[in-house]
């Protein structure tokens, strides 16, 4: 791995680049949504992405997945090179992202009805390593969502919207993955049971592995994250707060 290391204070085990993104332009078709892009995020790192709907976050996500309909500029992930220009197929590159470490965890529930929550989350071990440990990731899936214990056998279309947004979270976590993209965990949610998935990805032990959750609510990020960015107009606005969501409301 040629990631570059950045060496800690104290002796604590060095963090190094986990995504390095440079001058990364996407979008659909003739729309251009993301514009000459940079964004680093560090191993052992949770950062939040804040920025008002339609301002480019997914897409952020998707480019970096490779699902954008076209993309240029580098992405770097552990090291190795999984961006470059690429137009006409979203999608051809992604399992090859995939492999180098990503996990996307989408916008909404991408969820079979009749699948079983156990089911589901076995889905999500679909490395031949992560299908091995599956039952100590589940393990750990279940420390962090605590309600899903005694649902294990329930089909998820009987559950209720949290539920449901902790079986595709938890799905999510199940991978083998470096980098955790999150988008939006509390949306359709009602307050608490967004403040309390919000809360179960706070307590999800990334050791060298990072996190980027993206989210319209500065709110529920401030104080939790290691550091926040601020998304406006395709462009990353650096460290966020609750002043810049408010000035990014006055601009639109
Ligand atoms: N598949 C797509 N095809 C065409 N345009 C798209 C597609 N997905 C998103 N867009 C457009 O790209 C722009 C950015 O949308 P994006 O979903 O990335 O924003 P966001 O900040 O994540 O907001 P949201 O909260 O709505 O997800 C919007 O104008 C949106 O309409």
């Amino acid at each position: 791995m040629d990631a570059a290391a950045i060496a800690a204070p104290g002796g604590a085990p060095a963090k190094h680049e986990i995504l390095n993104v440079k001058g990364l332009s996407a979008g659909y078709g003739p729309m251009r949504v993301i514009h000459a892009l940079d964004f680093i995020v560090y191993s052992g790192e949770r950062v939040g992405l804040v920025g008002l709907n339609g301002h480019g976050k997914s897409t952020l996500f998707y480019a970096i997945a490779g699902l954008t309909g076209w993309q240029r500029g580098s992405i770097r992930l552990n090291g190795v090179e999984v961006g470059r220009t690429r137009s006409q197929g979203p999608g051809r590159f992604t399992h090859l992202v995939v492999r180098q470490g990503l996990a996307l965890i989408p916008q909404g529930d991408e969820i079979f009805h009749g699948l079983t929550v156990g089911e589901h989350l076995d889905s999500g071990a679909f490395t031949p390593r992560a299908w091995r440990e599956r039952k100590q990731r589940k393990e750990r899936v279940l420390a962090i969502f605590p309600p899903l214990v005694k649902l294990m056998d329930t089909p998820v279309g009987r559950l209720s919207g949290g539920e449901r947004r902790m079986v595709s979270i938890g799905r999510g976590l199940m991978a083998e993955a470096s980098l955790f993209l999150v988008d939006e965990p509390s949306l359709g949610l009602a307050p608490k049971a967004g403040k309390s998935v919000m809360a179960a990805l706070m307590s999800v032990e990334l050791g060298s592995s990072a996190m980027v959750i993206a989210e319209q609510n500065v709110a529920l990020l401030e104080g939790k994250v290691d550091r926040i960015i601020g998304m406006h107009v395709g462009k990353l606005k650096g460290e966020a707060s609750a002043a810049l969501a408010f000035q990014t409301r006055r601009e639109l």
